[in-house]
């Protein structure tokens, strides 16, 4: 494999090459590894002469769904193999491989190392701190203060809490659900047209986490929309572009009104986070998970342990539960209360407050009944904010834990590393 590792880097031309030798269906035989093996071998030994081959590397990078189809053609332009190549690229999602696969195992690519304490989960669902957010913005000054209170310890002592009374319709909810799981139903060269090759495309559909980077394969289809300062989301289906604006409103909304609780909680000024994170024209990310059954759940990963990059992270689920939190080194499945909504606390949450509120670590797991949705918007600052510790948090007995980071490059470090258990925050520790 390292002669494949040599290749990666800036240049999206190779890249697109490993992605295709990385992502075993789209050659051989689906599924495979022995084949993918000896293809990988075969091509580490041919791969100069294949690049001596193909004239026309330099376009790839600027297509999307059809860098895959343009390389292989160069490579073996029969209409055979192009039909079979189109075919192959039906399964560059779990949902197309499941659909298509009549097997009840699991494709080895896709089976994660796990420890046995990975396995063992605590039920602690009753503890998980739940703020009301009608007492938050109550006028009644006590119940607004204990709120803030209750706030700042679920920051504290979770970096997680469910959030109840906070305004944001269940049709509203069940709308955003329904119609993000429409758009994984569409097409597979429909949904291919999001496919965007940068972590920072406005709408980038995919698989796994990161193909370019995942060493295993997860569970997990997604779409991402950046629908902050900017919306942007897919035009088909027709109604979910509106569905996803009113929603990511009102999020934002929702999520303003607790960043003046947790400024209050920190000793800060009410609008503190939101000043110096520059919220006002701060980085909106949705993110719709779509997580098919599983025929051996045990094996794979929806999505494996991280912390999420943002400040926070409103999240909500179809019927069915997956997400799990570790707390105190425990892991905890999240059952969460009817109609609300759950919240984490992101890294830029534990880098502004130098640490007094950590990130929480998660992950999502999967299930062999049906297709669990989740949504998850992160709210960040803007992506040009240059964000480090907070200097009203930063003492003599307590010095700056993290260097200073553009959250632009800080989502690019996060997302262009393996999510290999360990928080991205590892790398700006000082
Ligand atoms: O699906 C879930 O419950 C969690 C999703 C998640 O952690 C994420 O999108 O960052
Ligand atoms: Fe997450």
């Amino acid at each position: 494999m390292s002669v494949f590792e040599t290749v990666t880097g800036p240049n999206a031309t190779f890249q697109s090459i490993i992605l295709v030798l990385k992502f075993p269906f789209l050659y051989g035989h689906t599924c495979h590894m022995i084949n993918v093996n000896l293809f990988l071998i075969l091509q580490s030994l041919f791969f100069g002469y294949i690049k001596s081959c193909i004239p026309n590397l330099t376009y790839l990078h600027n297509t999307k769904q059809q860098v895959l189809l343009k390389l292989l053609h160069s490579v073996t332009p029969t209409q055979k193999e192009h039909n079979h190549f189109q075919e192959k690229l039906n399964m560059f999602s779990v949902k197309e491989l499941v659909e298509s696969n009549c097997t009840s195992s699991v494709p080895s690519n896709y089976v994660c190392l796990k420890t046995p304490e990975d396995s063992i989960l605590y039920d602690e669902t009753d503890n998980i701190p739940t703020i009301d957010f009608s007492q938050l913005t109550s006028s009644n000054p006590d119940e607004r203060s204990n709120a803030i209170h209750q706030l700042g310890d679920a920051c504290r002592d979770w970096g997680f809490f469910m959030l109840i009374n906070h305004g944001v319709s269940e049709t509203l909810r069940e709308k955003v659900l329904r119609e993000g799981e429409s758009f994984f139903d569409l097409s597979q060269e429909e949904k291919m047209e999001y496919a965007g090759e940068k972590i920072l495309d406005p709408i980038r559909y995919g698989t796994s986490f990161n193909l370019m980077v995942d060493k295993t394969f997860f569970w997990r289809d997604y779409l991402k929309c950046l629908v902050h300062p900017h919306f942007n989301a897919p035009s088909k289906p027709p109604a979910l572009r509106e569905t996803l604006e009113e929603y990511s409103r009102k999020g934002k909304g929702v999520v303003e009104e607790l960043l003046k609780g947790i400024s209050l909680s920190l000793g800060l000024e009410e609008n503190y986070i939101h000043k110096r994170m520059d919220v006002e024209m701060g980085c909106q990310v949705l993110v719709i998970n779509y997580y098919p059954p599983c025929p051996k759940p045990e094996l794979v990963m929806g999505l494996p342990a991280h912390t999420d990059h943002g400040i926070l992270t409103l999240l909500m689920h179809n019927e069915l539960g997956g997400l799990q939190i570790q707390h105190k080194g425990n892991w905890i499945p999240v059952n969460p209360l009817p109609n609300s909504f759950l919240f984490n606390t992101g890294d830029h949450m534990e880098i502004l407050t130098n640490g007094r509120y950590k990130s929480v670590v998660h992950r999502a797991v999967v299930n062999t009944k049906a297709t669990r949705i989740s949504v998850g918007t992160a709210h960040g600052p803007n992506l040009d904010t240059i964000v480090g510790p907070a200097p009203e948090l930063v003492g003599d007995d307590n010095p700056a834990a993290y260097r200073a980071i553009k959250y632009r490059d800080y989502i690019l470090l996060q997302q262009n590393n393996e999510l290999d258990r360990k928080t991205c925050l590892d790398r700006i520790r000082i």
